[in-house]
């Protein structure tokens, strides 16, 4: 397994934002996390990586930091660049855990992580003069040349084009197809149905599904945890959803 949670609960005050959640994570495996703001995704992932103080246990946590840095790249939601570097030389920051080992393999994982994100052409621009999406896209890169077999993501595809969203997400498909997994928040459920090979729900901190998106969707998880009626149809595409209206509460 490349991360297991057992019992993983974070109070915020005496109430838990995260509820006992035990779950685990294989090689190959390209997780959706979703559920309604508020209902744990980003509390889950930090908590999992041991960045914040929690009960239960991760087997992230566990690691000294730059093991866990080796072993999990983190992609926060928080996607503001601040440093005055150029696009490869922030995406090069990803090389950092890996030490000595930088100076055979780094050039190689900098320049293969800037093609996968189409940034070879912004290589030399700085980093802080880029669109949102661009900058969203390099941070990605960053996490992709940090070659750590799972990546967490806090909704990386926000903010991104229609184009971008897709690519991003065929670019989890193909690091969890290679043997790594991804764990992802989002809320695009017609995109988790289409890339992500299973899903877990969350609602007010409890995980409350956990499968195949095509399988835990129904018209009761949608209207119970996400207060909606949509339209979800298996199509020769592939899935396709639509959100039609909000619940009566
Ligand atoms: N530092 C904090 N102090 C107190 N409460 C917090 C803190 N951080 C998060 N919370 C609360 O914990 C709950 C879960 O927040 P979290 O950010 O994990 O949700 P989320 O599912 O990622 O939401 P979104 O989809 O809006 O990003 C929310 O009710 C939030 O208000």
């Amino acid at each position: 397994m490349m991360l297991t949670l057992k019992n993983l609960t974070v109070l915020r005050g005496q109430c838990p934002v995260v509820d006992d959640v035990s779950a685990s994570i294989g090689p190959g495996e390209f997780i959706g996390l979703i559920g309604p703001n508020g209902a744990g995704k980003t509390t889950l992932m930090r908590a999992a990586l041991g960045l914040i103080a929690h009960r239960g246990e991760s087997s992230l946590a566990q690691l000294d930091p730059m093991a866990r840095a080796r072993a999990a790249a983190w992609l926060p939601q928080a996607r503001e660049i601040a440093w005055g570097l150029s696009v490869a030389e922030l995406v090069a920051l990803g090389r950092l855990p890996h030490g000595r080992d930088q100076a055979t393999r780094g050039a190689g994982a900098v320049n293969e992580a800037l093609a996968r994100m189409g940034l070879e052409t912004y290589r030399d621009r700085a980093a802080t003069q880029l669109s949102g999406g661009e900058q969203a896209r390099v941070l990605i890169a960053r996490a992709l040349a940090q070659e750590s077999p799972l990546i967490l993501a806090d909704e990386p595809i926000a903010g991104l084009d229609p184009a971008a969203q897709i690519d991003t997400m065929e670019v989890f498909s193909a690091h969890a197809r290679a043997g790594g997994a991804v764990l992802c928040s989002l809320h695009d459920l017609g995109l988790a149905a289409r890339h992500c090979s299973r899903v877990w729900v969350m609602d007010r901190g409890r995980l409350v599904a956990d499968g195949a998106l095509a399988d835990v969707l129904s018209e009761a998880l949608l209207a119970e945890v996400f207060h909606i009626r949509a339209h979800f149809k298996m199509t020769l595409e592939g899935p396709v959803f639509q959100p039609l209206s909000t619940m009566d509460h």
